[in-house]
């Protein structure tokens, strides 16, 4: 019997929903494919009428002596989720080595150097969004040129995804990012429970997490923050999403980097694509819920092949084929 193909991508699609909503009895499968359908509205089509740039240029903050996978894991997943151009200001030390890993990135070795703001706030103009962290390090005078970058980001109204070490500089400086909604913070197990003894002055009770997130966007004026864990819990203060979908259980190092190059891409689509398309919810929940999903299901695609050996390098090559199963079909 023959099959068509489009029977075969909606069996898919359910599998792939079912897997996604099994667990968590506040969301039917009827909800999860709505959210997956806000994700595919913010997709911009590709087109032969566009011009290089126009689908994303986004800039990552980050990459110093120690770090230097972390800026190229969230410039590269940026640029296969559909981003034309991806820059990364880092470290003068760790240009050349990023740049090693890749032709298709452009790498401005500046971020140490005195006139770090400068050099990267005349970029700013050109970039979409930024990524804030990945591989940034914790060294005063590296956080204080951040401190700059992220004024100068605030000022020209550029959505900025904060991870990492971003998220120490935060911890520290909650002020930073007060009350700006074009601000999404990426933070994993430890990072989050920092951000809430920073953050929040009464005890809060981190094992609800769809409370603990809900009170820490608050606390911070709604800037939106992705929870990262066995599920990852999104709230703008408002809402909570939660997603679920079968990732791995492999937790190697560099997932979280490519989460925040998704993000930083989906971010600016989220907020190009405007609030009549989100069905009530705000873009950057939605983009979030997007990124989340995309990195889950990479894992989950190259696990299938890797197994234990599974790393992220190897979910790389699954970021297509992730995002057409997802979104595509
Ligand atoms: N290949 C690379 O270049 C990578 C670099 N990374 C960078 O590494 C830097 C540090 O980020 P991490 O997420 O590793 O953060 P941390 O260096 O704070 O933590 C590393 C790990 O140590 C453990 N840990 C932290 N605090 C602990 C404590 N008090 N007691 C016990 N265990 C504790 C946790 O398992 C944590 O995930 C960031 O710049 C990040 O971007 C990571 O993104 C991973 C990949
Ligand atoms: N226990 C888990 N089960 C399934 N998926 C998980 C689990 N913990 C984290 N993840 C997924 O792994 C991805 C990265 O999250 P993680 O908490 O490892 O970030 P991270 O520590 O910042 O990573 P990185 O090493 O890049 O800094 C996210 O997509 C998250 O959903
Ligand atoms: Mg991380």
């Amino acid at each position: 019997m023959a099959v068509a193909p489009g029977w075969l991508a909606a069996q898919a699609c359910q599998r792939v929903l079912k897997r996604a909503f099994s667990l968590h009895k506040a969301h039917s499968i009827k909800d999860m494919e709505n959210t997956f359908q806000l994700v595919k509205n913010i997709i911009p089509p590709l087109t032969s009428k566009k011009h290089k740039g126009q689908a994303g240029r986004i800039g990552i903050v980050g990459g110093c002596q120690e770090y230097t996978g972390a800026p190229y894991f969230a410039a590269i997943s940026a640029l296969k989720v559909g981003a034309d151009l991806s820059h990364v200001f880092c470290t003068r030390e760790a240009a050349p080595v990023i740049k090693s890993y890749s032709p298709e990135l452009i790498v401005h070795p500046v971020l140490d150097s005195p006139d770090a703001v400068h050099e990267v706030e005349k970029w700013l103009p050109r970039l979409h969004a930024l990524v804030v962290g990945p591989g940034l390090g914790r060294e005063d005078a590296l956080l204080k040129n951040v401190e700059g970058i992220l004024e100068a980001s605030k000022a020209r109204a550029i959505p900025v995804v904060i991870d990492a070490d971003g998220l120490w500089l935060i911890a520290q400086q909650p002020t930073l990012i007060q009350g700006y909604r074009k601000a999404v913070l990426t933070p994993n197990h430890v990072e989050f429970l920092r951000l809430l003894e920073a953050v929040l002055t009464d005890p809060v009770d981190s094992s609800d997490r769809r409370g603990a997130g809900l009170r820490l966007s608050q606390a911070l004026g709604n800037v939106t923050v992705v929870q990262k864990g066995e599920q990852d819990v999104i709230s703008d203060g408002e809402q909570v999403l939660e997603c679920n979908l079968q990732g791995s259980n492999r937790r190697c190092g560099g997932q979280g980097d490519l989460l925040s190059g998704f993000l930083g891409v989906m971010v600016q689509w989220a907020l190009h694509a405007g609030p009549e398309k989100m069905n009530g919810f705000s873009p950057p929940l939605v983009a979030a819920f997007g990124a989340c999903s995309l990195t889950r299901q990479c894992s989950h695609q190259a696990f299938q092949k890797y197994g234990r050996s599974t790393t992220t390098s190897d979910m790389i090559p699954e970021i297509g084929p992730a995002f057409s199963r997802l979104f595509e079909t």
